[in-house]
């Protein structure tokens, strides 16, 4: 029998007990001997690594190429971030995914590959609204754009808008509107497109049930018209010739075939004709339904803009880096927004 001290080895203690006191069982190989064995295949291992990071490398490289090639196509001086694009390569990715990785992590990488590619083709800058004692959408445009990609943050909703409007910012990240807001940053979009950015995205676009818990979301505005990508919602700004309930403006949209998710109605201003109406699915600018709207409403709309909307974001359920995701979603764990000035852009990063 082996004595109890030696049963009681554990896989550490088994290499400094030494092989005199076992006296039984298969041959335990030396100190020596287990550590060349693991050497041995740590090094295959990381050679495989190594070969594949060349290829991912490799790819990476072309693939960049391809994207500078599509920025030449779009043109000189377009905005180039498209994200219904970028929803849609998302979508197919996560798919597709098999395997361990987290999808969440194939989610991220994509995120730094659409961000260092439109940067490449031309300008990318973020405008986000995070005063001070809000600092939260600071961290979704963070997340969404990638660490590299210049954020300014500014302390009112109207300094995001002019920084967009004036072409000094791709993009501004503004909060989803609610009807008690102070201000109702919706309603410089009631222009035409050439005047005002339209909704383009909204974060996050993937999300996780642990992510969810503390869910904050945003819009972001851009010069960039919304793309149908399959999966979508839509917002429509109407001006009413009168006050108009929220039901009743249902009702009109309904007539024409626009199912509504939600009417916003400024609480503010009472008696307000200003509307903001969110649609399920695409509608373009020159959507038939629109102009039906409009025509078959004539003592009762005075006025409709298609004002962007967004790709609808993915549930990516019970992911493997949930854990993580509610990690980056929680402001006080991860990154300060800096300062923002009152009407000012913060510090560029
Ligand atoms: O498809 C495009 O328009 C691209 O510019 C390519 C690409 C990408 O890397 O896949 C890059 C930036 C856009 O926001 C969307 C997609």
């Amino acid at each position: 029998m082996a004595p109890l001290s030696t049963l009681s080895c554990t896989m550490f203690s088994l290499l400094l007990c030494g092989p005199e006191t076992i006296s039984f069982g298969s041959p335990v190989p030396s100190p020596i001997g287990l550590m060349s064995d693991n050497a041995d295949t740590l090094g295959k291992l990381r050679a495989q690594i190594d070969e594949i990071d060349t290829e991912i490398h490799d790819l990476l490289i072309r693939r960049t190429e391809i994207a500078e090639q599509v920025g030449k196509a779009k043109g000189k001086g377009a905005v180039y971030l498209r994200p219904g694009r970028e929803a849609q390569v998302l979508r197919r990715l996560v798919e597709r995914h098999t395997g361990v990785l987290p999808k969440a992590a194939v989610v991220r990488v994509w995120r730094e590959i659409f961000s260092s590619a439109t940067t490449l083709q031309g300008d990318l800058s973020i405008a986000v609204y995070a005063p001070e004692h809000d600092p939260d959408l600071y961290t979704l445009a963070r997340d969404h754009f990638g660490a590299l990609t210049p954020i300014s943050t500014y302390g009112t909703v109207s300094g995001v808008m002019r920084a967009v409007s004036d072409r000094r910012a791709t993009a501004g990240v503004l909060p989803v509107p609610q009807s008690e807001d102070s201000e109702s940053w919706w309603r410089y979009l009631a222009r035409d497109f050439e005047d005002a950015p339209r909704i383009t995205a909204k974060l996050p676009f993937t999300k996780t049930d642990a992510s969810s818990r503390n869910r904050i979301e945003a819009l972001t505005i851009s010069f960039v018209p919304q793309e149908d990508t399959g999966d979508d919602r839509s917002y429509v700004i109407v001006e009413t010739a009168e006050e108009m309930s929220r039901s009743g403006i249902r009702a009109l949209f309904s007539d024409v075939g626009m199912e509504t998710a939600d009417v916003q109605t400024p609480d503010r201003e009472p008696g307000s004709p200003m509307h903001l109406v969110e649609v399920l699915g695409y509608v373009g600018p020159d959507d038939a339904r629109l102009v039906r709207l409009k025509e078959e409403n004539e003592n009762k709309i005075a006025w409709v803009w298609a004002a962007g909307g967004y790709a609808v974001p993915m549930d990516l359920g019970l992911d493997g880096a949930s854990a993580a995701a509610q990690t980056s979603n929680d402001p006080s764990l991860v990154l300060r927004a800096p300062a923002a000035g009152a009407d000012e852009p913060g510090r560029s990063e």
